[in-house]
């Protein structure tokens, strides 16, 4: 499938399956609106699947880890090693993701789109487009092609876990110096201002912080990406990791199944994806309002809202697993809470105040 069958083989949600979900959440006992994203997200998921009742206990965060060869200008005061030595940390179920994925009794998939070192481990699944990006100060990240074959391995990944019976995705990722090429996106995509657009990232100092400003201005105005063409933009400025990212939220959509965001790299990523067809959208999750400065900049080009607000801004899709959480929550509320009539309860005196 190419990327234009891709594309149009989107669709809206199910406008019929989210009235009918609407309907159900407000005849349960419950003042209208009460249980809030709750129900927002029972019926953005009703409208995904088309049924009014969803399981969504199979779960499974997508985890695209990639080099960046914009580190060599300083952006990240992490050593690009960290890419590979954290990657297989993860792996070894001792990350952050690890951890908090056990927790959910959720699942991950660790993907090598392009580690700059060739390493091993048995469930690394080794799909490198190449040994990281080209400097994105001297030049363009990657070729058009190799952007689009990064597409591919996302969505690929997604029609997989789709066919093996996963009902509810994650994205995350794993990439010292992604927080530039994060910026670099949002800033390439909507215009905004280098202040509001660019932050300290895994960790930096305030001269560091002025460095990578500089950096990001500089790939900008030499590979002058064209803001209404999102592939131009991600070729140029973006990574391997946002590139197969991007391709799990066009996956997602096209397949049909919910998929969560989680800090300021996913978001970049789901950006380009809406970018490339806004009905992406109407299929992402978004769940933590991540410390990075782009963070808000980039919800606010997508019209999207996280709903936790936990101070966090490790990566790795560590937003992800705790979204599940609330999304199984909202899963279980439409499908168990009784009804007023179940319960020869009048319901006559709620007034709708939402
Ligand atoms: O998810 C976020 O919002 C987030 C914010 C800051 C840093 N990170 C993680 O830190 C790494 C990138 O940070 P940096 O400073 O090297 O650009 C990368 O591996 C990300 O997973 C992630
Ligand atoms: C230790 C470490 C862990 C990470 N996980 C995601 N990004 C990271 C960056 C660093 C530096």
């Amino acid at each position: 499938m190419n990327l234009n069958q891709i594309l149009e083989g989107i669709k809206p949600l199910d406008e019929s399956a989210k009235i009918k979900a609407s309907a159900r959440l407000d005849s349960l006992i419950k003042p209208i609106g009460s249980l809030g994203k709750l129900e927002d997200i029972a019926i953005q998921i009703a409208g995904i699947t088309g049924e009014t009742i969803n399981s969504v206990e199979k779960k499974c965060t997508i985890i695209m880890a990639a080099d960046n060869g914009v580190v060599d200008e300083g952006v990240s005061t992490a050593p690009k090693e960290i890419t590979a030595i954290q990657t297989i940390n993860i792996l070894k179920g001792l990350a952050g993701i690890s951890v908090l994925s056990r927790q959910a009794k959720a699942d991950f998939k660790v993907i090598d789109m392009g580690i700059s070192s060739n390493i091993q481990h048995k469930d690394l699944i080794s799909k490198k487009i190449k040994l990281g990006t080209e400097n994105i100060t001297k030049g363009p990240a990657m070729t058009v092609e190799e952007a689009i074959n990064a597409i591919k391995v996302g969505f690929d990944t997604v029609e997989e876990l789709k066919n093996r019976g996963y009902n509810l995705l994650g994205t995350g990722e794993m990439g010292i110096g992604n927080t530039t090429t994060s910026s670099a996106i949002l800033m390439a995509l909507t215009g905004s201002n280098v202040d509001e657009s660019v932050g300290k990232g895994a960790g930096m100092t305030d001269e560091g912080l002025e460095n990578k400003k500089r950096v990001i201005l500089k790939a900008l105005e030499i590979n002058e990406p064209d803001k209404n063409d999102p592939i131009d933009v991600l070729s140029k400025v973006g990574g391997l990791d946002i590139a197969g990212l991007v391709g799990c939220f066009l996956g997602a959509a096209y397949y049909r199944l919910p998929i969560v965001i989680d800090g300021v790299i996913s978001s970049a990523a789901a950006l380009v994806a809406y970018r490339m067809n806004p009905l992406t959208k109407e299929y992402m999750i978004p769940s933590h309002f991540s410390k990075e400065l782009a963070y808000k900049h980039i919800m606010d080009a997508l019209g999207l809202e996280s709903s936790l607000n936990l101070n966090m801004r490790l990566g790795e899709g560590t937003g992800c697993p705790l979204m599940f959480h609330i999304v199984e929550s909202a899963a279980a509320i439409i499908k168990e809470m009784a009804t007023f009539d179940e319960l020869s309860m009048d319901s006559d005196f709620l007034v709708d105040i939402r």
